[in-house]
């Protein structure tokens, strides 16, 4: 079990922060006794120590003295000074796993005067609930024992995968963003359901299981999405009667525009002061 034992620091405990301690606990796999969150906005750290009791502190370099794997949980913009803050305290036998959208490994690496162990990760906020989307890609210093534990942490939140650094801009666009594509096509279909008279809590929990049971199919039989849509549209029926009017207004070329502008403002991110 590599989480046996570590302590886990996370230094930023907004929204992400508060999602990925969440999905640790909600396994049972860490105690909140090993965790140890940072933030300079103390009511956050109110919030997560009475709703989670985990550890908290103001101070940075305290929790990367006192934990074993330190997730970096900061805006993107923030992650150069925080790391040039911490440095005096990282040590070789620190996992450190950043989740700053364009960051990259090099401009991670480049804050530490040592070879320490960095992991790159794009989660999504669905670690909150313990099913969270997240991709890793490895530092060059970083060995097999601190990808394990990279992977443990986000196991236990979700589904995991291992990229090319190279890809991780392209999760950002497609999982990282993609509960806010969700929400919106839920958020839209329950509109569309309410102006035909269906009550908005009706519908909002139909369309949400709808989602939910669509994915569980994709994950469970392995199937291509084309023919479990097919399994769903009768000929001359009611669903392609639907789909006609979803590919009448673009939705496909839509929704591969979302990831790639998505994509490329990650891109951009690395350069954001
Ligand atoms: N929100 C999302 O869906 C996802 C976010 N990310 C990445 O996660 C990171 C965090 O994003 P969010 O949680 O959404 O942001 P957030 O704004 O909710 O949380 C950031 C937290 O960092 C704290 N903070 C600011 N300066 C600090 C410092 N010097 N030391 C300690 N704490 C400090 C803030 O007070 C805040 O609570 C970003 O880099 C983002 O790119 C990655 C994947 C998904
Ligand atoms: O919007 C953002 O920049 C962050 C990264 C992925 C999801 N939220």
């Amino acid at each position: 079990m590599p989480l046996k034992g570590q302590k886990i620091g996370c230094l930023g405990g907004g929204a992400m922060g508060e999602a990925l301690v969440a999905g640790l606990l909600g396994k049972g796999l860490v105690d909140a006794s090993k965790i140890y969150v940072s933030d300079i906005d103390q009511r956050r750290l109110e919030y997560l120590s009475q709703k989670m009791g985990v550890n908290t502190s103001s101070d940075n370099i305290d929790v990367v003295k006192t934990a074993d794997i330190i997730i970096l949980a900061v805006k993107p913009y923030v992650i150069v000074p925080l790391l040039k803050e911490i440095v005096p305290a990282a040590r070789k036998e620190h996992t450190f796993i950043s989740i700053a959208a364009g960051i990259t490994i090099e401009q991670l690496q480049s804050c530490f005067e040592e070879h320490i162990p960095v992991v790159r990760a794009i989660p999504n906020t669905p670690c909150l609930v313990g099913e969270g989307a997240t991709a890793l890609s490895a530092g060059k210093y970083a060995d097999e024992g601190n990808m394990e534990k990279a992977l443990a942490v986000f196991a236990a939140a979700g589904k995991v995968a291992v990229v090319p650094e190279a890809l991780l801009d392209c999760v950002t666009g497609l999982s990282g963003s993609g509960p806010a594509y969700m929400y919106i096509i839920m958020e839209a279909f329950t509109d569309g359901a309410v102006r035909l008279g269906l009550p908005r809590d009706t519908a909002r929990v139909l369309i949400a299981q709808t989602m939910l049971g669509a994915a569980k199919m994709v994950l469970e039989t392995g199937e291509h999405p084309g023919k479990l849509k097919d399994m769903v549209t009768t000929p001359g029926g009611t669903t392609m009667a639907g789909l006609f009017a979803l590919e009448e207004g673009g939705v496909r070329a839509l929704m591969m525009k979302a990831v790639a502008n998505a994509t490329q403002r990650a891109r951009e991110m690395a350069d954001i002061k």
